[in-house]
């Protein structure tokens, strides 16, 4: 039977064995999310840096946007933030953007020695559910959760998607267990749990609200980014 984990952080990635594995990660709050809305609306490809040194260069260049934060904040030489709905005008449709975020592209970082590398938002979660079911390869899930500690929203994404492939996939570790348990628990009321968040709250005092609802919208997006080389791309049929 495939096999299914969960890694919490992305400083645990080291522990797991990636070769030959579907990861999927996740960073609801908002890198992901911003991925696969990026995309959606026909930005031609991301490429996801971990630091600001590599997204700099590409800052005022034809054809490319750069786009991300740190501790929530954009820099004052990025294009854009980390807001999802900063891309659903399409104004950025064919353009390469060059993101840099606080734990999102890091995790995507630390994931790259997988067999395939894809991208999960509750956004585009029907998409990645019935990808990851179709799989015959053991799958890990990637959590970038925030500065090397785990995080509320991304641990229940996890679960969401455990929980979906229930019966499919035997539990490596505890770990999925521990996430569907908790999503189990949460999913009544799931973006009342998530606002309980320290993430909501850091995004909150920084003035940051309407991303929140769009992060927690399930399935908008039938999309499923890739990594492909350096870049991410829409995973095709
Ligand atoms: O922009 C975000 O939501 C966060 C910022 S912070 O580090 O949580 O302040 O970045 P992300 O890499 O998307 O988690």
């Amino acid at each position: 039977m495939r096999k299914i984990d969960v890694c919490l952080s992305p400083e645990l990635v080291g522990s797991f064995d990636l070769s030959g594995k579907l990861v999927v990660v996740v960073d609801i709050l908002r890198a992901t999310t911003c991925m696969v809305t990026a995309l959606a609306h026909d930005v031609a490809q991301i490429l996801p840096v971990a630091t600001l040194e590599e997204c700099q260069p590409y800052c005022q260049r034809d054809g490319f946007v750069t786009a991300g934060e740190r501790n929530g904040i954009q820099l004052a030489w990025m294009d854009l933030g980390n807001s999802p709905l900063a891309y659903t005008s399409g104004d950025y449709a064919g353009k390469t953007v060059v993101m840099s975020t606080t734990n999102g592209t890091l995790a995507l970082d630390r994931s790259r020695a997988a067999d395939q590398v894809i991208v999960g938002a509750f956004v585009n979660l029907k998409a990645v559910t019935e990808y990851v079911k179709a799989q015959s390869r053991d799958v890990l899930i990637v959590c970038a959760g925030w500065k090397g500690m785990v995080n509320l929203e991304d641990s229940l994404f996890a679960g969401a998607l455990v929980d979906r492939v229930e019966g499919e996939f035997q539990h490596e570790t505890d770990a999925p267990l521990v996430v569907q348990l908790m999503y189990r628990q949460a999913a009544a009321d799931l973006s009342g749990t998530v606002y309980r968040s320290a993430h909501v709250r850091r995004l909150h005092n920084l003035g940051i609200k309407d991303d929140i609802d769009f992060c927690l919208t399930p399935s908008l997006f039938s999309l499923i980014p890739v990594l492909q080389g350096a870049a991410l791309v829409p995973l095709s049929d």
